[in-house]
């Protein structure tokens, strides 16, 4: 293929742009050739001339000294709209790159020129290129077929970076956008103090709710939202920088890969953003929690965990369960929905239309003249955060008249407690009340239908309930095959979290079989047919597995497990993680036989075993002591206390008394009889 056949290929929009893939070395040849035609073409100066004030007056000779038409016309955006863009192609010749303007994770964006040309007019426009770091040829073409998609996708957005086109340059992907005044980031670091006033906060944070939603109704994930990722139009209107890269290269191994911060910026990661197949999986929620860091870092002038190493920022994040602090005083319904950002399991947090209505309900003109009024100290969201339900997961499902409820089952419990409604029909839904009001039940056997309020019932659909455990019938290697629901829509289709995925798995409820619920507080050990668990677990000093209780479950019922039976140093790992398919539950009732019971009571505490060894010894004293003085003829009275003389110990102690050293729990096992055991020196 000659330069001429390349060029009328790309003409070509209904091309596929991975088929393009091969010629690619030959775009430097053909920006060559353009050059030439340019320089000796007089008659396309006059054209350019012509273009009513966007005129340049001399074709640009070198890479740098283009004379950029100033700002992107209207004209142009029809152009690329009415090509059809089956074709997201730019052709790399016609790109020009000036000026490296930013280094991120997947790439460089660059400042650029891109000449476009056509019978009628010639323009030059200013662009900014992100082109992604290289990676293994065999994965080009799938972030090509990606990145064309995308490109699609985000075609007609209003509050999303304006794309313009694909290109590849010097080997490298690259994704051409409309070069934009500056970024929300760049405002701020030239602010006093580093913050905006609240005022623009709402206003911006309007603007880039109403982007995220514009790109999570494509279903794409954002996973990168950060104030240098929001860019700001020629109106003063946030728009959205970043359209879903990490997302978009989410399993595509790069070349140059920093691994922990593939899947976003540490400051603005969400729990299950660090390692989506182990505790995730990465949802729209996830962008919830980057909205919700960078308005704090909007308001207060600071990064999230600003000063913290990428090891602190995890651990804070993913093992204390640390949320950012951020100033009080915000108006009601923004605050609400900037505590719920910050929830540990996204399905408790605000989706982007919860967080889009509290921004709008919350007009800045209220605050005056928008200056930043700090009211109080920085509040520390953990305090805030209750337990159970929030009230966003409750409003993610709205209840319709027909559908099946049962009442919710409280949180972090496998049994429902208060079955009010077993199961019932919805036959009416209170009007007034819509996102969070009274429903009223027909249940069976019970004549008149209940009212009752809808933040108390689940949906069940085909015999399942968003949060039941179930089992995929088919056995996948990748990943486990027991995980949680999170949604049943009413046409069947599901989307269910396995460990093992970073996304969700999606199909059909009648791929599912219901699965053993696990919960907080219950005792499990790995089955016997596990020879290789999924994760790390402990052995007991025999060399068997070690049985552990349940301190959480996560989204995708991956389990946090800890080993109160066994004896934890410094800083040695106390709580491992369980795939739910490899474990069964140990109770008390379930273990058979007197030695199986007092085995799983040594699993309860660490002391149980020695404390237990050390009565067993004390009461064989006892016994010795008792038959000793029974033979040497001295009586005890029934009921007396037994008195053991403890060489050099004065006065007398209370033994049950010492117990205060022992965990409650151990204290309880063992002197639950009440014995009172005195001790006293000769
Ligand atoms: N279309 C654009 N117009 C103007 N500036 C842009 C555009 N896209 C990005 N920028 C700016 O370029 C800089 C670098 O962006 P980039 O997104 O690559 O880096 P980053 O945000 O540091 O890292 P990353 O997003 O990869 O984590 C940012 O300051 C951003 O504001």
């Amino acid at each position: 293929m000659d330069v001429t056949q390349y060029h009328s290929h790309y003409a070509d929009s209904s091309l596929h742009i991975y088929s393009l893939y091969p010629f690619l070395q030959k775009a430097t040849t053909s920006r060559i050739i353009l050059q030439q035609r340019f320089s000796a073409n007089d008659e396309l100066v006059s054209v350019n001339k012509r273009m009513a004030g966007k005129a340049v007056d001399k074709p640009p000779t070198s890479a740098f000294d283009f004379e950029i038409v100033e700002g992107v016309s209207d004209h142009l955006r029809t152009v690329v709209a009415s090509s059809g863009q089956s074709s997201p192609w730019i052709d790399p010749a016609t790109i020009k790159l000036r000026q490296r303007i930013g280094r991120g994770v997947f790439g460089d964006v660059w400042l650029a020129t891109r000449h476009q040309t056509t019978a009628d007019y010639d323009e030059y426009h200013e662009v900014a290129v992100k082109m992604l770091h290289p990676m293994k040829e065999d994965n080009i073409n799938l972030v090509l077929d990606h990145l064309a998609n995308l490109f699609t996708q985000c075609q007609g957005l209003q509050h999303v970076c304006w794309l313009q086109g694909l290109s590849v340059i010097n080997g490298k992907l690259c994704i051409v956008m409309k070069f934009y005044e500056g970024s929300i980031g760049d405002k701020m670091a030239r602010a006093k103090g580093g913050k905006m006033s609240l005022q623009d906060v709402i206003r911006y944070g309007t603007d880039l709710a109403r982007g995220i939603m514009e790109l999570h109704s494509k279903e794409i994930l954002i996973l990168n939202l950060k104030p240098h990722n929001f860019l700001l139009d020629e109106n003063d209107h946030a728009i959205l920088g970043d359209i879903g890269i990490p997302y978009l290269l989410l399993g595509v191994p790069l070349l140059t890969s920093d691994m922990s911060r593939r899947l976003g910026t540490p400051n603005y990661m969400a729990p299950e953003q660090w390692q989506p197949e182990v505790r995730g999986p990465i949802s729209f929620e996830t962008d919830s929690w980057g909205f919700g860091c960078s308005i704090v870092e909007m308001l207060t002038g600071s990064q999230p965990w600003s000063g913290k190493s990428v090891d602190e920022i995890h651990k804070a994040v993913v093992q204390k369960q640390e949320k950012p602090h951020f100033p009080g005083g915000l108006p009601p319904a923004v605050e609400n929905v900037i505590i719920g950002c910050f929830e540990y399991d996204f399905r408790n947090r605000p989706l982007m239309g919860d967080i889009f209505q509290a921004f709008l309900s919350s007009p800045e003109a209220a605050y005056g003249d928008g200056g930043w009024r700090e009211l109080g100290s920085l509040l520390n969201l953990d305090k805030l955060s209750g337990s159970g339900y929030s009230k966003w997961l409750v409003l993610k499902d709205q209840l319709q008249i027909r559908d099946t409820v049962r009442s919710r089952k409280p949180p972090n419990s496998c049994k429902p407690e208060n079955m009010e409604v077993p199961e019932g029909t919805i036959v009416g839904v209170e009007r007034d009340t819509e996102r969070n009001g009274f429903v009223l039940v027909r249940v069976h056997g019970i004549h008149d239908p209940l009212r009752v309020h809808g933040s108390t019932l689940e949906r069940v659909t085909f015999g399942l309930a968003a949060g039941d455990w179930v089992r995929l019938e088919e056995d996948r290697k990748k990943h486990s095959s027991v995980g949680i629901l999170h949604s049943i829509y009413r046409n069947g289709s599901v989307a269910v979290a396995f460990i093992g995925l970073e996304t969700f798995w999606k199909g059909n409820c009648s791929e599912l079989q219901m699965a053993e619920a696990f919960c907080a507080r219950q005792f499990v050990r790995l089955k016997p047919d596990t020879f290789s668990p999924r994760f790390e677990w402990p052995r007991k000093r025999g060399g068997d597995w070690a049985t552990g209780r349940v301190c959480q479950v996560l989204p995708n019922g991956c389990l946090v497990v800890n080993f109160p039976g066994m004896l934890v140093f410094g800083d040695e790992n106390s709580s491992f993680l369980a795939d739910p398919a490899e474990v069964e539950i140990v109770s008390f009732n379930s273990s058979a036989g007197i030695v199986k019971k007092y085995k799983h009571l040594e699993d309860f505490h660490w002391a149980v075993r020695p404390l237990l060894v050390a009565l067993g010894l004390f009461t064989a004293m006892k016994l010795g002591l008792f038959v000793g003085k029974r033979v040497g003829g001295s009586k005890l009275k029934k009921g007396s206390n037994l008195v053991i003389p403890i060489e050099g110990q004065k006065g007398e102690v209370q033994t049950a008394g010492n117990a205060a050293w022992l965990p409650p729990k151990v204290a309880n096992i063992i002197f639950r009889e009440g014995a009172s055991v005195t001790t006293t020196s000769r």
